[in-house]
C-alpha cells in the first residue's frame, strides 16, 4: 500500500483527526491511537478501522517520557489539541523536533497555532462560520445552515491535515527533514471553498443566498419530492443536459421561459415540484436513467451500497462486523487501499505489543503500568 512503513502517532480527539488517522490507516501506515489512561469508561472514536490502541497517561511525566520516546520511532504525530496543551504537557513540536527531526508535527486545530482564537474551544460550525462558507449556505430567507459537520472538521480538518502529513513526507524524502503542519479548520474550509472566492466574477453569486444558480435557486439545481415521499437529485446545468431534464418531465422546452430566467426561477420550481411529486423515485429512475438529465435518486445510508452502479464498483465494504462503510477514495491503480475488515480496536488493546515494538523492555512496561501510566484492555472484557 501507498503508505506501508509509515509509523504514525494519532493522539485521541473528536472528530477530524480520527478520520486523519484512518486514512492514512487505510493506505497502509502503521497508525497507533493514543488513548487517555485513565480510560474513559466508552470509546467514542467510530473512525478507528486498521488503528492499534495505546493507552497512556500523558498527564504524568513518565507518560510523557513515554511518547518523547516513542516519536523518536516514528514518522508523523497527529494531535488534536487547542494550541498550548502539547506545550504544556512538555510535549511541544520544539522539543520533539529537536530530537527526532524527521518527525512530521501534525497539529489539527480548529483556529490554528496563533491568532486570538488559537485558545478558544469551537466545533465544526464556529470554524465554517469563520471561514466565510457557512454565510453562502441555505435556502432563501433562512438562517445559514451548516451541512451536518462534514465541511470544516472532515473536509477541511481531517482531509486537509491528510494532505498536509502526505506532502511533508514527500518532502523529507528530499530534505530528510521533517516539519509542523498548522491545520487550522477555518483556513482548511475557505481553501476548499476557493471556487467559490475566484467565482465571484462570474455571475454565480450575485443574489442573496438561497436564489442562485448551485445554492438552491435554480429549479435545475435542486432536490425534489416524489409521490412515495423520496427525493430526486437534478442538476442540469448546461443547456443539453436541462433539454433531456425537460423532456423527461414531459415538458415543451419552447412553452417554458429561458432556463437562465433568474425572475422565472420560483415559479419553474413549483412546476417542477408539482411533476415530481406524480411519480414515485423508481418511476423517476426508469425515465431518467440512461439519460444525461443529470438527474438520480437521493439515496439514504441503507440503500447506497445496494444500488446497482456502486455495487458494480464496490463503492461500500463490509467488515468481519458485518459493518457497511465507504470505501477508502481514491482508488489508485497499483497499490489501492487495503482497509483492516476487523473491528475497531478498544482503548488500551494494544499497548504492550506497541511499547515492546518501539523498543521498550518488558520491566520498563511493568513499571509504568504499576504506576499507572498505561492500561491494558484486553479484548475478552468488551465481549
Ligand atoms: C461537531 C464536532 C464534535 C462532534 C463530537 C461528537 C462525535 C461527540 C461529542 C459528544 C459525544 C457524545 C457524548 O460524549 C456522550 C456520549 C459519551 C459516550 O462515552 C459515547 C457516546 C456519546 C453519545 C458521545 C458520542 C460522540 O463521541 C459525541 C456525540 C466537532 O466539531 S469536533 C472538532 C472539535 N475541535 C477540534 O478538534 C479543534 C482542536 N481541539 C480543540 O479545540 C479542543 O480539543 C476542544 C475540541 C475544544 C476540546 O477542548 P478540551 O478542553 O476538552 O480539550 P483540550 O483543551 O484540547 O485539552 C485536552 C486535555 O486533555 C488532556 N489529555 C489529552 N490526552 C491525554 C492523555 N492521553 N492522557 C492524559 N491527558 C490527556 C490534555 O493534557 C488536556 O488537558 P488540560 O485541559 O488540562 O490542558
Amino acid at each position: 500500500m501507498a503508505l506501508s512503513g509509515v509509523r504514525v502517532l494519532e493522539l485521541a480527539g473528536l472528530a477530524p483527526s480520527p478520520l486523519c488517522g484512518m486514512i492514512l490507516a487505510d493506505f497502509g501506515a502503521q497508525v497507533v491511537r493514543v488513548d487517555r489512561c485513565p480510560r474513559s469508561a466508552m470509546n467514542t472514536d467510530v473512525q478507528g478501522r486498521g488503528k492499534r490502541s495505546l493507552a497512556l497517561d500523558l498527564k504524568q511525566g513518565a507518560g510523557a517520557a513515554a511518547l518523547r520516546r516513542l516519536c523518536l520511532r516514528a514518522d508523523v504525530l497527529v494531535e488534536p489539541f487547542r494550541h498550548g496543551v502539547m506545550e504544556k504537557l512538555g510535549l511541544g513540536p520544539k522539543v520533539l523536533l529537536q530530537e527526532n527531526p524527521k518527525l512530521i508535527y501534525a497539529r489539527l486545530t480548529g483556529f490554528g497555532q496563533s491568532g486570538r482564537y488559537a485558545k478558544s474551544a469551537g466545533h465544526d460550525i464556529n470554524y465554517l462560520a469563520l471561514s466565510g462558507v457557512l454565510s453562502k449556505l441555505g435556502r432563501k430567507d433562512e438562517n445559514p445552515y451548516a451541512p451536518v459537520n462534514l465541511l470544516a472538521d472532515f473536509a477541511g480538518g481531517g482531509v486537509m491535515c491528510a494532505m498536509g502529513i502526505i506532502m511533508a513526507l514527500y518532502e523529507r524524502t528530499k530534505s530528510g527533514k521533517g516539519q509542523v503542519v498548522d491545520a487550522s479548520m477555518v483556513e482548511g474550509a475557505a481553501y476548499l471553498s476557493s471556487f467559490l472566492w475566484k467565482s465571484q466574477n462570474l455571475g454565480l453569486w450575485n443574489r442573496l443566498r438561497g436564489e442562485n444558480l448551485l445554492d438552491s435557486g435554480a429549479p435545475f439545481y435542486e432536490t425534489y419530492k416524489t409521490l412515495d415521499g423520496k427525493f430526486m437529485a437534478v442538476g442540469a446545468i448546461e443547456p443539453q443536459f436541462y433539454e433531456q431534464l425537460v423532456k423527461g418531465l414531459g415538458l415543451d422546452l419552447d412553452k417554458l421561459p429561458s432556463q437562465l430566467s433568474f425572475s422565472d426561477w420560483p415559479e419553474m420550481k413549483k412546476m417542477f415540484a408539482a411533476l415530481f411529486s406524480k411519480k414515485t423515485q423508481a418511476e423517476w429512475c426508469r425515465i431518467f436513467d440512461g439519460t444525461d438529465a443529470c438527474v438520480t435518486p437521493v439515496l439514504s445510508l441503507d440503500e447506497v451500497a445496494l444500488y446497482q452502479h456502486n455495487k458494480e464498483r464496490g463503492s461500500f465494504i463490509k467488515n468481519d462486523q458485518e459493518e457497511i462503510s465507504p470505501r477508502p477514495s481514491p482508488l489508485l491503480s497499483r497499490t489501492p487501499a487495503t482497509p483492516s475488515s476487523r473491528r475497531d480496536p478498544f482503548i488500551g488493546e494494544h499497548t504492550e505489543e506497541i511499547l515492546l515494538e518501539f523498543g521498550f523492555t518488558k520491566e520498563e512496561i511493568a513499571k509504568l503500568h504499576s504506576e499507572k501510566v498505561i492500561e491494558f484492555n484486553k479484548p475478552k472484557a468488551n465481549l
